[in-house]
């Protein structure tokens, strides 16, 4: 049985539980319990803090885990990221009070920064800083008189804007969340069931399967608008001269690609969802 880490709070919580439960896997957190054993795809998994995932699948305490590259950063892990995940996109901005002097990050080198990032500022800036190191609610400690700047995560920039900051040149680094694997245990069945079945998840939702008819002479313009991930499956369709043609569309564009082949004289256009894929 492998180890998986997983979230127990904050942003990435959510997003990996219905991850891994649209993917088959018992996952669930149970109400004040750390761990979920999964017996039937072969996985114990592990409820952490975020910011700990790294230390532990970096010494191969755990063999896996899904946290922030941001958290995978700090941590200075040699846990290595296997899959990229659609969620936790963030930035590490530098922010100061709107009135303050400092325009430019290199303004920064000499001030004393709040932040829960100390070792990704440091490999910016290449020298050792000066930081007031905290947990959380980093915003705040520049007008409670600990810090000049801060160097911390922004979304939206609400909390930023409700704390009185600007933000200062551009982001010191970007993140999302990410699944880490122990360097030694990147084979793994298990390890690599869970990453095929987590990439086919990912493709369902970013693709769609379109299915239509079209008239011999459109044949070869409409499998130009819709080529497939390697080639659409063109089938001839019983008496007549049309073919019936099948290929993979990307979700976003699915629409306007109906409308253009309906125009160009393509009929019984039909899109369905993927559940999942392994491609
Ligand atoms: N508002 C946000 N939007 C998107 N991603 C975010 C946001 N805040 C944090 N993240 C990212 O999500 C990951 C987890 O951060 P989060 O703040 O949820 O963890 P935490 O600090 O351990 O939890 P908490 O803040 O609840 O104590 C990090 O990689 C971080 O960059
Ligand atoms: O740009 P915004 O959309 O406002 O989001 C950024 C805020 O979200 C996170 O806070 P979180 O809720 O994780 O609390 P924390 O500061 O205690 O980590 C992050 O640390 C910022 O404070
Ligand atoms: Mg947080």
């Amino acid at each position: 049985m492998i180890k998986v880490a997983l979230p127990n709070k904050g942003m990435l919580f959510e997003p990996t539980q219905e991850l891994l439960k649209a993917c088959g896997y018992k996952a669930s957190k149970p109400y004040k319990t750390l761990t979920q054993i999964d017996s039937k795809n072969g996985i114990e998994f592990f409820f952490l803090r975020p910011s700990d995932i790294p230390m532990y699948v970096g010494r191969g305490i755990i063999d896996a885990g899904i946290t922030g590259i941001d958290f995978n950063a700090e941590a200075k892990s040699p846990a290595v990221k296997v899959l990229d995940l659609p969620f936790g996109a963030s930035k590490l901005c530098a922010a100061v009070p709107n009135e303050s002097p400092i325009q430019s990050l290199a303004d920064l080198k000499d001030a004393t920064i709040a932040t829960s990032f100390p070792n990704i500022v440091e490999s910016y800036y290449k020298k050792k800083m000066d930081f007031v190191v905290l947990e959380g609610a980093v915003e705040i400690s520049v007008s409670l008189g600990v810090a000049n700047a801060i160097v911390d995560v922004v979304e939206t920039g609400t909390t930023l804007k409700q704390a009185g900051l600007r933000i200062i040149g551009e982001p010191l680094f970007r993140s999302n969340a990410a699944i880490f694997c122990n360097p030694q245990k990147t084979e793994l069945e298990e390890v690599n069931t869970l990453i095929r079945r987590i990439q086919g998840k990912l493709v369902a939702q970013t693709y769609m399967m379109i299915e239509y008819d079209c008239p011999s002479e459109l044949l070869s313009k409409a499998c130009e608008m819709t080529p497939g991930l390697d080639a659409p499956t063109v089938t001839k369709l019983h008496g007549r001269e049309w073919y019936s043609v099948k290929a993979m569309v990307p979700r976003e564009e699915a629409n306007a690609i109906m409308d253009k082949l309906w125009d160009a004289g393509a009929r019984s256009i039909l899109l369905f969802g993927i559940e999942s894929a392994r491609i």
